[in-house]
């Protein structure tokens, strides 16, 4: 083994004693990820990237042998330079040796078995080249869904190790473990029915320990955060409820349009692209109960049971834009409207910015609006949590203490921070707000945070599912979100326009503040950062 390929195990090992999943790499793991898509934008922009910061950090498992599979055909030196401007390291012999572990298979059609047996004797002669006790398959299907199927079905044919007499007979006698899993992308379905049928196609050919739903919100830092915040701090736990708090806004903004991708998005909308998967997985995490441990099935158990006590949406419960051009905005892209895109319909109705209120009918929540906000082509990028606590009881200081809030940031510029009263500096005797800060460039200054990809492919390599969707999951998110989306494909709401660059619908804001969410802000501040 090359030195610079000698794993960090001390990492690895903390990594999976942390993810409290019993330690499974050991030297003598032999694990072959498999890319298939790999021509594909996910690809070159997120997966390789993301495999190549792992195997730079040294916590790729030192025999992990990477794959790249499509239907095109190319060289693994083309996949390369597709993929490398998409690459942190800068280091050439970083990346000189990352793509040595690389090597490119075409499949040819995806729902032929014969591409798919050469990928397998491909793993296989990694395999033997290896020789190790336990064998790691892993698949990642950076695909478009219509594909899933078909592909699920020929991996399972041919590529599972269980599926090949040949191959059990050989890994029996061996006296090998083997182990196979498949990470699918979104969207998973387009209402419960759809979802249903997917998740009993592919649970029909994998189990669930094998399936991995990725939702990559669940790999960014601050969402991570949320299990330590809330479960870690003692401060926390006796106004985590309906009695302390009055209500949470859950936000996500970004500030570019569709253009582009107007065909894919009008048929989803904003409320399949965001809300219904990376929002509702934030809220299931503010408002789940304490698991019994860090297990995945614990954590994955609580977050079920907070969705099965959210009603159903209806049209009441949203408020919905669509952006119009901006002709005074300052890119070209921002003097577009949502329908100035060829690929969408002159009448569209789809919503490019949501926001809804979701209420618990739980002991904990009863009472206490969820607002789950989205859009595109809106005056920032943000992704945030804040939690809004009730008033004071009888303010003794001439009503100036405003509400509480911790915020908790989730991009850009991780913090947490909460907003509090305090005594106005200098003589005077009066509350002013202000806030604890913890900015995490601030009180973390070495810190590299790892890409919310890059850590959920450790997590499928590790077999750790905590920050995957079992399918239980979704069918839930789908049932609350399906009986509104039926309705809306129907037409049954019209989104207001809201102009490209702006904060979106301002009825919204009039919308949360009557289910009783006060805005006294500072608002000015973030503005004028800008
Ligand atoms: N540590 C850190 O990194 C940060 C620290 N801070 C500090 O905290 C202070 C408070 O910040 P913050 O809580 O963000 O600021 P505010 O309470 O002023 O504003 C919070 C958010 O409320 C939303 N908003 C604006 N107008 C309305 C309205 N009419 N009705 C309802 N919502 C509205 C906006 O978000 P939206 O458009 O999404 O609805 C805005 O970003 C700042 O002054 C700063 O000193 C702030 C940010 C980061
Ligand atoms: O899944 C999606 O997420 C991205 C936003 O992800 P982020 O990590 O950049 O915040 C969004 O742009 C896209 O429309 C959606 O499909």
């Amino acid at each position: 083994m090359l030195s610079s390929e000698k794993i960090n195990m001390e990492a690895l090992e903390a990594i999976q004693n942390g993810a409290a999943s019993k330690p499974i790499f050991s030297k003598d793991s032999c694990v072959v990820f498999t890319v298939l898509g790999a021509s594909g934008d996910l690809a070159k922009k997120k997966i390789f990237p993301s495999l190549c910061n792992l195997f730079e950090k040294k916590i790729l498992p030192p025999t992990c042998q990477i794959i790249g599979c499509a239907r095109s055909s190319m060289t693994t030196q083309q996949l390369a330079d597709k993929s490398n401007p998409f690459m942190k390291a800068k280091n050439k012999d970083v990346l000189t040796e990352f793509w040595k572990r690389v090597s490119y298979v075409s499949c040819g059609a995806y729902d032929k078995a014969e591409g798919f047996i050469t990928l397998s004797d491909k793993i296989e002669e990694f395999e033997k080249s290896h020789g190790g006790e336990k064998r790691f398959r892993l698949f990642y299907l950076a695909l478009p869904p219509a594909v899933f199927i078909p592909v699920c079905t020929q991996l399972k044919n041919n590529c599972w190790i269980q599926s090949r007499s040949k191959s059990l007979e050989k890994f029996t006698s061996d006296r090998y473990t083997a182990e196979c899993r498949v990470i699918v992308e979104k969207p998973f379905g387009k209402d419960l029915e759809s979802s249903n049928q997917l998740s009993q196609a592919i649970t029909a050919l994998f189990n669930e320990q094998e399936i991995y739903r990725i939702d990559h919100y669940l790999g960014k830092e601050m969402v991570l955060n949320l299990m330590i915040l809330r479960f870690g701090n003692e401060l926390f736990r006796s106004v985590w409820n309906r009695e302390r708090i009055a209500c949470v806004v859950i936000t996500f903004k970004e500030p570019f349009g569709t253009y582009g991708r107007g065909g894919y998005f009008d048929t989803n909308g904003i409320i399949r692209d965001v809300m219904q998967n990376h929002l509702l997985q934030i809220l299931c995490l503010v408002a789940m109960e304490r698991p019994v441990s860090v297990h995945a099935s614990d954590i994955r158990d609580e977050k079920v049971k907070v969705l099965k006590f959210i009603r159903p949406l209806d049209l009441d419960d949203v408020v919905l834009g669509q952006y119009t051009g901006n002709p005074d905005g300052q890119t070209e892209d921002s003097k577009l409207g949502y329908r100035d895109d060829p690929g969408v319909p002159n009448d569209s109705k789809t919503a490019t910015y949501a926001c809804a209120k979701l209420n618990i009918d739980n002991d904990r929540w009863a009472g206490v609006p969820f607002f789950i906000k989205c859009g595109k082509a809106m005056n920032e990028r943000k992704a945030e949590i804040r939690i809004q606590f009730k008033d004071t009881p009888s303010d003794i200081f001439g009503s100036k203490c405003k509400r509480n809030e911790l915020v908790i940031r989730v991009q850009p510029d991780e913090a947490v921070y909460c907003k509090m009263n305090v005594k106005s500096p200098g003589m005077s005797f009066e509350a002013e707000e202000s806030e604890l800060n913890l900015t995490y460039h601030e009180r973390f200054q070495d810190m590299d945070l790892p890409d919310a990809y890059e850590r959920l492919i450790l997590d499928f390599i590790l077999g750790t599912q905590t920050n995957f969707v079992r399918t239980d999951e979704l069918a839930e998110a789908w049932r609350i979100f399906t009986p509104l989306l039926h309705k809306l494909d129907a037409g049954a709401k019209t989104p207001v326009e809201y102009p490209y660059g702006s904060r979106g619908v301002a009825s919204a804001d009039d919308f949360i503040r009557d289910s009783g969410f006060k805005f006294s802000g500072t608002y000015k501040w973030t503005a004028a950062k800008k």
